[in-house]
């Protein structure tokens, strides 16, 4: 059978259950992913003086090929966004910065050290994140920046967040969509601290001072993002989630939850309905834990489909902003991007195909049977029949065909870098 013919059929199979494939695939075209351009280079970043990645976070592996300038990083995001159905949006760290050559520090950063990701991302006509960077340089050396009991510290990141949010307006200007500033901080202890006030009283401070300026929300939205533990701080980290919930609510920001940030068995699933009903966004990175926040790229789990199956059956695609954040260099970075948004984009397409208003009856009637049996039925309904014709209909690779487009670009480019 064509894909035309496996599409037909297979569109019949889920109309049965009065869904609409047409509108499923109207929906999935609107929805634009944010992907993480540090994939590309292993969270290097292209600063003057390139510090070692710190921060707690680790990339292992050590695959040929990676960007080692912001031109090459834009020409594998090119490759990765031609073989990706729909339109999205690049999230950039501030180490991303271009600054023809001369050291600039995080707190002297300025828009127009972004100007060439700008130009580029509105030829792409992409939109654009940000993230102030307070990793990787010798001011947070010792694992504190927002947080740090010397002041002097402390107002150099307050500082680079200010500007960063400044950054992000000027991208949300530029390209007409707002950038959204997430705040990531390292931030902890090692072992077991004698005070866990003091430190969230300073981040509380410092955050309060970071987001003194109103800025326009057409161009900038603020996100905050907690951590259970990182390498380093595994005892205590100073923005938990519980900080950054109650401050995000407290001063309307959005609350970003990083699906490794958690404990492996708590699952960022069961909290988006939650978080919905007292904000209006809420931001997501998804990601892979696999024992440990290790960052694996996105696969078509259990938790991506509930993802997917719980922004879509609360009607909430228009509220939480789905970003990515994943870093594996043990393999072709351009197929680590390509496979975990496709997977993203998939657990959307699953999602939409499911008649959620029978399955939300039969819970409320009590009828558990009926709920399991269908929801184990649908996981084999032909979803990837509708996939394959999206992806045609998109004009990128159907199937597994991408990976030849990958592996002929590997040989033409990737294998020529150093
Ligand atoms: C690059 C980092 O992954 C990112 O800034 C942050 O979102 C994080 O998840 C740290 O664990
Ligand atoms: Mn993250």
């Amino acid at each position: 059978m064509s894909t035309d013919n496996n599409f037909k059929s297979a569109k019949a199979t889920y109309e049965k259950w009065g869904v609409s494939v047409d509108e499923a695939l109207e929906k999935l075209k609107n929805v634009s992913i944010s992907i993480h351009c540090w994939q590309g280079d292993d969270i290097g970043g292209f600063e003057v003086d390139q510090q070692e990645l710190s921060g707690g976070i680790d990339v292992t592996g050590n695959y040929p090929g990676k960007a080692t300038n912001p031109t090459e990083l834009r020409k594998d995001l090119e490759k990765a966004l031609s073989l990706i159905p729909g339109d999205h949006r690049i999230n950039l760290h501030a180490i991303y910065a271009e600054t023809d050559g001369k050291i600039v520090d995080r707190n002297e950063l300025e828009p127009k050290h972004f100007k060439n990701w700008v130009e580029w991302a509105k030829k792409q006509n992409l939109g654009l994140d940000f993230n102030p960077t307070l990793f990787s340089h010798p001011k947070a050396d010792d694992g504190l920046t927002l947080t740090h009991p010397d002041k002097e510290i402390r107002q150099f990141w307050i500082d680079h967040c200010i500007k960063s949010r400044e950054i992000g307006a000027y991208f949300g200007k530029e390209l007409g969509t707002p950038a959204l500033t997430n705040i990531w901080i390292p931030d902890g202890y090692k072992d077991i601290p004698s005070d866990r006030l003091t430190p969230r009283k300073r981040l509380k401070e410092s955050l309060d001072v970071i987001l003194q300026k109103e800025i326009d929300p057409n161009y900038n939205l603020d996100a905050v993002e907690s951590k259970l533990f990182g390498i380093g701080s595994e005892a205590y980290v100073v923005g938990s989630h519980e900080f950054y919930m109650a401050y995000a609510i407290k001063n309307n920001i959005l609350c970003l939850l990083d699906t490794g940030h958690y404990h492996p068995t708590e699952m960022v699933s069961n909290k988006i309905s939650s978080m919905l009903l007292f904000q209006n966004q809420l931001a997501l990175h998804v990601s892979r834990p696999v024992r440990w926040d290790s960052d694996h790229v996105v696969i078509f789990d259990d938790e991506l489909r509930e993802i997917g199956l719980e922004i879509v059956r609360n009607d909430a695609l228009e509220k939480v902003l789905i970003g990515l954040d994943f870093f594996d260099a043990s393999i072709n970075r351009v197929a680590a991007w390509t496979i975990g948004t496709r997977n993203m984009l998939k657990s959307l397409l699953y999602a939409l195909l499911l008649p959620h208003d029978h399955l939300k009856k039969l819970q409320e009637e009590g009828n558990f049977t009926d709920r399991l049996a269908l929801m184990e039925e649908f996981k084999t309904y032909p979803f990837g029949e509708i996939w394959d014709f999206y992806c045609e209909e998109m004009n990128v690779p159907v199937k597994e065909n991408w990976l030849d487009e990958v592996k002929k670009y590997e040989k033409e480019e990737l294998s020529k870098r150093a």
